[in-house]
């Protein structure tokens, strides 16, 4: 059984095919990209794509990433100029999709084309105890290939 959040469809074109993830184990939910004509995005921009969808995920212990597709990010550059986009449990606003070009040729993205994906995932908020020194770990401060390189 699913756990339920709250969503509003904003763009009407969205009530035919309204949030639900494509096969019974999608970790993503495709969005959308609502926007009313073709939209051709230079190498190297970025563009503000609305979603037409809004959710409220209300509890601190979630939050949604919105993360690239495969597909576009793979074979056409098109990723997202966050890198990572991440929706508090709070917003309630449309969620927007920064979309950029990283690619060296043009791209054009069409009404309703599904261009990145939205994954709920849980979050620990905690609270923060101030210290002086740390209890000594094995690692301490090693890192950046610490452990070496094979
Ligand atoms: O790709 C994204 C990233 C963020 N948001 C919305 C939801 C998120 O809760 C809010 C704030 O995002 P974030 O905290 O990452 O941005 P900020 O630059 O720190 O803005 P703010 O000062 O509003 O927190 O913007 C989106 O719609 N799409
Ligand atoms: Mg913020």
């Amino acid at each position: 059984m699913h756990r339920c959040i709250d969503v509003r469809i904003l763009d009407p074109r969205l009530k035919a095919s309204p949030p639900g993830y494509a096969t019974a184990g999608s970790a993503g939910l495709d969005l959308r990209a609502c926007i009313a004509e073709p939209l051709t995005i230079a190498p190297g921009d970025t563009q503000l794509i609305p979603s037409g969808i809004a959710v409220h995920l209300a509890d601190p212990g979630l939050a949604a990433l919105v993360l690239p597709r495969s597909g576009l990010g793979h074979k056409h550059g098109i990723v997202l100029g966050n890198l990572v986009g991440l929706i508090d449990s709070d917003y309630q606003g449309e969620i927007m999709i920064s979309v950029w070009n990283r690619g060296q040729t043009p791209f054009t993205l069409n009404p309703l084309d599904r261009l990145a994906q939205l994954v709920i995932v849980p979050v620990l908020q905690v609270g923060f105890n101030i210290v002086e020194e740390f209890e000594a770990s094995a690692r301490g401060a090693g890192g950046f290939g610490s452990t070496g390189k094979i």
